[in-house]
């Protein structure tokens, strides 16, 4: 409540005591003289910019009298700023408030209107601006400037600017008179910054206006410019107060003016449109502006009564093509900024299972049954798919080390494969050695026994020595038997190896098993599905490669040891048929009497070779073989050497029934021998390794062997226990690295039957034949030990002097045949052909049943023989009872053991398996050591007759040369005879 008090009323006054001029006025807000800046700003305008943020119209102005502080409220001191910068600071304040979801546009002009005309004060050179109305209605400033801005602080300094434009001039009532109105205006203008179809923006108007003062000419003192300027002031006043008036009416239909004046054509809306519109009235407070103040109050008064209409400046956008483009754009830039966020957000969510599932598997907790699993197939398909890969990569790694493990035992099985044949020929050294030293004594002894026996003649001394000759074993043996040990601890060490390798094996298999289990519960889509069963698809066809593989590798091997049968038998029979040819020749020279059955035989041996059966046969096994070789069967190389001793032993009795069903000898029966393990016999020395060698075995068991089963005819099959060759068989098999090429003999080459050879296997299969041959002197040096110590005293009659080859044929040097110079023949021919063989076979002369054979050479016999010739006769004509009679073809079992097989042994290929053990090649240089191997085997080949006789024409294999040659050196017998001993005794057989 204002009470504008008439100065000038007199109480005592009674007649003009009805005629005050008091008047009372009630506006929202009344200041008095104490109120400061920041109060007058709060209680009038502050209110205002919360309307103006949401786009309502605001107008603050100042009307008073002159010099009543208009100017100082609105635009106030440096130190107390006026309604102008305090609204402006919380404006800018609420919009940086509201940024972030708004975006605002600020801009800013300001003018005056000095004497009916509008100057721009930020652009003072600008010259006087037009008001025009837009089409909207509104009132536009033409050419007006507008500073954009949102810095409270450059506003601040466009006003002060601005100000310092503004036209003020000293006057009576007021020394800083301002003689113009100055509108201030602040166009506000947001959008919010989420773009869409409908933008909804915001604009609101601001307008602040420091009126010039009305002024009366009396009071001012104005004069020509001044007083033109107030009367201008004046007018513009007044045609605001009519607008006051008009917009103040009750009825409303008055008229209101806004064109008598640009200040009132300014401030239409701010009037009576649409603006929340703030009136500060000024008054003064002397008694002498008591009519300006009454008439400010009046028109403040009616000001307030004035109502308007305020709305919001909403406006929806309505955007042009080319900014939908725009849109457009920025709308898919997010999308792909969003599609980028999810991605590596699906990725993180990956790695974060992977880590869960792995963590879940490691703990076990993925068995069917657990939580993990179930919590597992709760997850997505990219979930699933990630654990299928990782358990692809987990069979993969586990099935990777197992080839690793496999492919070290493997070089484990070699280099222990390596180990035995080292360890074989170590043996075979200390063994030749050792038969060397037996054959040194047996040497000594026969000699020594020798000049006892001819002591009680001669009288005479001898020259062989006291002692037996030296046994020190060469250095040679000496390291042989140090390698033996360091061989059997790597022999160890290798099976300890092995045995950590199979139980690792066999965890990773388990462990591979166990995913494979898994796998098919893994599988959650149809596509792993179906990838699944092509995996098992190819691993069948992997399989099934594989077995085609085998199986053409096993018909291969078949074929080979099939190829060896025949070669064999091929030498076998030629042998048989130079044996035939030359006992033919025989008979034919010396007229002998051939009986009916035997001669019906060798016809049709005749025609069999005539027809050339044989040789057909074996051309078309020839080809046979070579068209398998060189068709669908894989080319493999004859293994050099680490051949599995079983697969030999098969080889070789395959060879050995093979041969017994060609030949119809008939069958022997083997027992697989497997490698024996390189350790001291348990009867041995302890304290040396293999002291007594396998081979001495051999020999010790041969004197209680029983002859193996032979057919002969179909008449008679005796079991014989193979004893002495499972003996020699265990000692081949230790040196199997040689008995392995036995199957592949040099004279099989050369007989064309086998594929070419290289140089390396060429020398390993002459290496094995040297082998062979180094046994088989063994054992015809160790059973002409055991016959001489059983036989000697008396005098054996298998005495090797008294004793004739069964295959020298005549009493002098046989046709065809070489005698072996320098060298004692073969105790087991000799005892085998021995006359005493033969006499006990035939009785004193020819056998009743046997005319057809007769003795010869009895008067080779040395004297000194006879009694023991006698009592040898005696007791194999008790035996005769269990000999049979046989025809022609027919072969006998011999007194010894290891003379059983002789007439295979000395008829045959040298390379012959019997019950897989290789017979030893006849006519062996006895004297020879292993490291003469090598000098000695040309020998054997180069050596062929080259005497006389029929059989020279023919192309006998190395080994028939060799038995011409050791035929050569014994007296010639007429039959072919072989002598066996089994268990407690001897046995005659004759043929
Ligand atoms: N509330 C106040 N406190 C202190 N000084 C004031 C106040 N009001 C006005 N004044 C002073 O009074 C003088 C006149 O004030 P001002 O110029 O603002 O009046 P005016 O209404 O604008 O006059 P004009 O209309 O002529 O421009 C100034 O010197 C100003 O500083």
């Amino acid at each position: 409540m204002v009470v504008l008090m008439d100065p000038l009323e007199d109480p005592d006054n009674i007649l003009r005591a009805h005629r005050s001029r008091e008047k009372t006025y009630m506006f929202d807000v009344a200041f008095d003289y104490t109120a400061t800046q920041e109060e007058v700003y709060r209680a009038t305008t502050k209110g205002l910019i919360e309307g103006l943020i949401s786009g309502y119209n605001a107008t603050v102005f100042a009307y008073g009298p002159t010099g009543c502080g208009k100017t100082y409220t609105m635009l106030g001191t440096d130190k107390e700023p006026g309604i102008y910068v305090r609204t402006l600071n919380d404006l800018f304040k609420a919009i940086e408030e509201t940024s972030d979801d708004m975006q605002y546009s600020v801009s800013m002009s300001y003018l005056e209107i000095y004497n009916e005309m509008i100057r721009d004060l930020l652009n003072p050179s600008s010259g006087f601006l037009d008001l025009r109305e837009d089409s909207k209605g509104e009132i536009q400033v033409a050419g007006i400037t507008e500073v954009s801005t949102i810095n409270a602080r450059e506003i601040m300094e466009l006003l002060v600017k601005g100000n310092k434009q503004r036209t003020q001039e000293p006057t009576a009532a007021n020394q800083t008179s301002s003689r113009s109105h100055a509108v201030l205006q602040v166009a506000v203008k947001q959008q919010s910054r989420c773009r869409d179809v409908l933008q909804e923006v915001r604009f609101a108007r601001l307008f602040m206006i420091d009126l010039a003062g009305s002024e009366r000419a009396a009071q001012t003192q104005n004069r020509g410019q001044r007083l033109k300027e107030g009367a201008h002031i004046n007018r513009s006043l007044l045609a605001l107060g009519n607008c006051i008036n008009a917009l103040s009416e009750k009825n409303g239909n008055k008229y209101v003016n806004y064109r008598d004046s640009k200040l009132t054509r300014l401030l239409k809306d701010s009037l009576g449109g649409n603006s929340r519109t703030v009136m500060i009235a000024h008054i003064s407070p002397a008694s002498l502006a008591f009519e300006e103040s009454r008439n400010t109050l009046t028109y403040a008064d009616r000001a307030k009564s004035i109502r308007t209409r305020v709305k919001r400046n909403l406006l929806n956008v309505s955007y042009h093509i080319a900014q939908y483009t725009s849109i457009i754009s920025d709308l898919r830039s997010e999308i792909q900024r969003l599609k980028k966020k999810i991605a590596e957000q699906a990725s993180r969510q990956n790695n974060s299972d992977r880590a869960d599932i792995r963590h879940v598997q490691d703990t076990g907790s993925l068995s069917p049954s657990s939580g993990g699993i179930a919590e597992v197939q709760a997850h997505s398909t990219q979930q699933s798919r990630a654990a299928m890969d990782q358990l692809r990569e987990q069979l993969i790694e586990a099935f990777r080390q197992q080839m690793e493990i496999r492919k070290r035992l493997m070089e484990l099985d070699n280099t222990n494969m390596e180990i035995q044949i080292d360890t074989s020929k170590h043996l075979l050294t200390i063994a030749d050695w050792e038969q060397e030293r037996s054959r040194q004594r047996r040497k000594w002894q026969g000699e020594r026994r020798k000049e006892s026996f001819n002591k009680d003649e001669s009288e005479k001394d001898s020259d062989t020595p006291e002692s037996p000759p030296d046994s020190t074993e060469t250095q040679e043996v000496a390291m042989a038997r140090e390698n033996l040990v360091t061989l059997m601890g790597e022999q160890k060490k290798i099976s300890k190896q092995r045995a950590g390798l199979e139980r690792r094996l066999a965890e990773l298999r388990e462990r591979a098993r166990r995913l494979e289990e898994l796998l098919p519960r893994r599988v959650s889509s149809e596509e792993q599905r179906e990838v699944l069963g092509l995996l098992c698809k190819v691993h069948e066809l992997e399989i099934e490669n594989a077995e085609m593989q085998s199986h053409a590798l096993l018909k291969d091997n078949v074929i080979r040891q099939k190829n060896v049968v025949v070669q064999r038998f091929e030498q076998h029979r030629q042998l048989c048929h130079e044996i035939i040819q030359q006992q033919r020749q025989f008979i034919d020279d010396h007229s002998l009497l051939v009986p009916p059955h035997l001669q019906e035989l060798y016809e049709m041996y005749i025609r069999d070779l005539d027809e050339r059966n044989l040789d057909r046969a074996v051309a078309l096994d020839k080809v046979t073989i070579h068209t398998l070789k060189e068709g669908s069967l894989p080319k493999i190389a004859l293994p050099s050497r680490g051949r599995d001793p079983l697969q030999e032993l098969d080889s070789d009795q395959e060879s050995v029934r093979t041969l017994g069903s060609e030949t119809r000898q008939g069958r022997v029966k083997v027992r697989r021998h497997t490698l024996p393990p390189i350790l001291p016999e348990p009867d041995s020395d302890s304290n040396r390794v293999f002291k007594s060698s396998p081979h001495a075995k051999q020999i010790k068991n041969s004197v209680v062997m029983t002859p193996p089963p032979i057919h002969i005819n179909g008449q008679g099959n005796r079991e014989l226990l193979p004893s002495a060759l499972e003996g020699a068989l265990s000692y081949s098999l230790l040196s199997h690295s040689v008995s392995s090429h036995l199957d592949s003999s040099p004279e099989s080459s050369e007989n064309g039957t086998e594929a070419p050879l290289t140089p390396k296997e060429r020398q390993q299969i002459l290496r094995g034949v040297h082998s062979i041959a180094v046994k088989a002197a063994r054992r015809r040096s160790k059973a002409l030990e055991i016959d001489a110590l059983r036989l000697l005293p008396p005098p054996s009659p298998l005495d090797p002097i008294k004793h004739k080859s069964s295959l020298s044929l005549s009493d002098g040097p046989p046709k065809g045949l070489v005698l072996r110079r320098g060298r004692q023949p073969s105790p087991e021919l000799r005892h085998a052909t021995s006359d005493d063989n033969l006499s006990s076979s035939t009785g004193e002369g020819p056998a009743p049943n046997s005319t057809w054979t007769r003795p010869r050479n009895r008067q080779a016999l040395s004297k000194n023989t006879v009694p023991r010739e006698q009592d040898f006769e005696a007791r194999r004509r008790k035996r005769r009872s269990r000999s049979f009679e046989v025809t022609g073809q027919a072969l006998t079992q011999g007194k010894n053991t290891s003379q059983r097989f002789r007439p295979l042994d000395s008829t045959s290929d040298p390379h012959l398996h019997i019950n897989g053990q290789p017979p030893a090649p006849l006519l062996r240089p006895q004297h020879r050591v292993p490291a003469q191997l090598g000098k000695t085997r040309p020998s054997h080949i180069n050596h062929q007759t080259g005497s006389t006789a029929d059989a020279s024409s023919v192309n006998l294999p190395t080994h028939v040369s060799n038995l011409k040659r050791g035929a050569q050196s014994r007296q010639p017998q007429p039959l072919l005879y072989v002598t066996t001993t089994g268990a407690g005794g001897q046995r005659t057989r004759k043929h």
